[in-house]
């Protein structure tokens, strides 16, 4: 049961008790998600960050949603990917699918990872070339404001820096209008090298989710959704902002616990007791 369910300029701020309950709750957003997508366009065109956010999307892989959720419809995409083998232990790839994308019936076809024999930067224009025909084909939506792919869920998550996929703070790609996908060499947490969805990409989604756990973050996201302190640039989680679209931020207290909202509801349960 969440803690607080409330909207801020930020976003949608859903609090759980722990993060059992997070992935419990984001099992069922995602299954909902799909449903409707599916139900809308006949498509779910979803992407994934890595992370401790592929292990709370365990849920899915259980009933009723192994069952339940029309798997054949899912295009999935990698919201970053760290450039290394894809049966590297730092992969995001790997890690998806030994977590998830092997456990439910999806087409393979439809699980769109880089191309690991490439350089950075060919792997990120190959990627985004990809992108391309499935944009143009409205497998993937296409933003109503500007060309950038639509996807009906991006789901992201937090770095204690507070960067999102690999978008890092100060790094210059935060600027990048143009790409779709862009890379890095000089990510400051290892590997270095890394492909990364852009900003104007993440912002044109239909849905976001950030997933947010555990005691590294707090001071953070208080930072980011209180929109405190530093300006957006230092972090990159603040300049998620998906302006046609939602924004749910999915987080177990102990990561919230620094936040104004999730203080006041603390004080108003002290004062009922
Ligand atoms: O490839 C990556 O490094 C990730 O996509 C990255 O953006 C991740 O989501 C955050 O670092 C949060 O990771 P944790 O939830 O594990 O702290």
């Amino acid at each position: 049961m969440s803690r607080s369910g409330c909207h801020t300029e930020r976003g949608e701020l859903r609090i759980y008790e722990s993060s059992d309950e997070v992935a419990t709750e984001l099992a069922d957003y995602i299954a909902e998600s799909s449903e409707v997508s599916v139900k809308e366009r006949g498509f779910f065109a979803i992407a994934l960050s890595g992370g401790s956010l592929i292990s709370l999307m365990r849920k899915l892989c259980e009933a009723p949603y192994n069952k339940t959720v029309d798997w054949t419809k899912w295009y999935i995409f990698s919201a970053d990917e760290r450039i290394v083998a894809k049966n590297h232990a730092d992969s995001n790839y790997k890690l998806a699918k030994d977590c998830l994308l092997s456990k439910v019936p999806l087409i393979p076809s439809h699980v769109y990872s880089i191309n690991d024999s490439l350089s950075a930067e060919e792997a990120a224009s190959e990627y985004e070339f990809v992108l391309r025909q499935l944009v143009k084909t409205r497998t993937v939506g296409v933003s109503e404001i500007n060309d950038c792919p639509k996807f009906d869920l991006i789901l992201l998550g937090m770095g204690p820096d507070g960067h999102v996929a690999s978008l890092f703070p100060n790094h210059v790609v935060l600027e990048e209008e143009d790409e779709w996908v862009t890379f890095i060499t000089d990510s400051p947490e290892p590997p270095p090298e890394r492909l990364t969805f852009t900003l104007p990409v993440i912002n044109s989604a239909s849905n976001v989710a950030v997933v947010v756990t555990g005691i590294s973050k707090p001071e953070t996201l208080h930072l980011v959704i209180d929109d405190v302190g530093p300006d957006c640039s230092m972090l990159p989680a603040r300049m998620v902002n998906p302006g046609n679209g939602n924004l749910v931020w999915f987080l177990d207290k102990l990561a919230a616990s620094e936040l104004e909202a999730f203080k006041c509801t603390e004080q108003e349960g002290k004062s009922r007791k």
